[in-house]
């Protein structure tokens, strides 16, 4: 259930990263928020800060600049309320699908669950993701499309109130994303999550989110907050729509003015 209250807040950030070519601003006085049930996307050019601004939310940076709060208090550390999915290392190779699953209700953090809690977790995320006949097998005799939902089970199976996601899908072919994206929606609709995805596919990102930010060429700020307008549950069809593809084409429009812009200035530097 998406609310107005402000969860994960972005107060004037600004980044800057030193480089072996010198200081490197990546972004640049960004403001926005995260509200409660928030599906929001990021979206913009290649190395505008996208991942940068994700970082900053899971705790793994802090902005050279400015603050990221999550309700009111600074994020200084990763936590357990905030699960991370990346495109590549969502799961732990050396592990089966199961122990992947229990991997994080192991940790110090969840110490207290009892053993048959643990199995009934892991069980219901097996069940969830259509992984229990697989239970046993290690990842790499499982698909692409297999271990993105073995990564979505272990992120879920701790239960975060946040899930951060950069590029989860971006190495599947077309009928594998689809049909996360609706098993990503099910599970969210079914446990009412907050989300902040990482995507470069402007269709995936109006299909998925209620908000979609797009970050300008570098040193990043916003261009746009989007607003979703269509409710949910979605269904594919909605793809299909005139009202959702106006939106895409007009997102898909703003990223690529950025694109170029990003483009020329690098031509620039490529000049000087
Ligand atoms: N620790 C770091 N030290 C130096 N530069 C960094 C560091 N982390 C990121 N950068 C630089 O900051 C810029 C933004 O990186 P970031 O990964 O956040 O972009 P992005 O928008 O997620 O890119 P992409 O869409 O290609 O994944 C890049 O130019 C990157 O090289």
């Amino acid at each position: 259930m998406q609310t107005n209250q402000e969860r994960i807040v972005f107060d004037n950030v600004s980044m800057q990263f030193d480089t072996p070519a010198g200081q490197l601003q990546v972004v640049q006085d960004m403001s926005f928020s995260v509200n409660q049930g928030d599906f929001i996307s990021l979206v913009g050019p290649s190395g505008c800060g996208k991942t940068t601004l994700m970082n900053m939310a899971a705790g793994f940076v802090k902005p050279t600049r400015g603050r990221v709060l999550l309700d009111g208090k600074h994020i200084e550390q990763p936590g357990p309320d905030r699960g991370v999915m990346f495109q590549e290392y969502g799961v732990f190779p050396w592990l089966t699908v199961e122990q992947n699953i229990a991997f994080g209700l192991n940790l110090k953090v969840s110490k207290n669950l009892d053993a048959a809690e643990k199995k009934e977790i892991v069980d219901r995320y097996l069940n969830l993701m259509g992984l229990t006949d697989f239970r046993k097998a290690f990842p790499k005799t499982l698909s692409g499309g297999m271990r993105q939902r073995l990564a979505l089970a272990r992120t879920y199976a701790v239960r975060p109130e946040f899930v951060l996601m950069d590029e989860p899908f971006g190495a599947l072919d077309a009928q594998t994303r689809s049909a996360m994206h609706d098993l990503l929606l099910d599970v969210l609709y079914a446990e009412g999550k907050t989300v902040m995805l990482i995507t470069h596919s402007v269709e995936e990102a109006v299909y998925l989110s209620n908000k979609v930010l797009v970050i300008s060429a570098r040193p990043s700020q916003i261009r746009e907050v989007v607003d979703i307008p269509f409710p949910y549950p979605r269904h594919r069809s909605l793809q299909e729509t005139p009202e959702f593809n106006t939106l895409r084409a007009r997102i898909h429009n703003s990223v690529m003015q950025e694109y170029a812009a990003q483009e020329a200035l690098a031509k620039q530097k490529r000049v000087a």
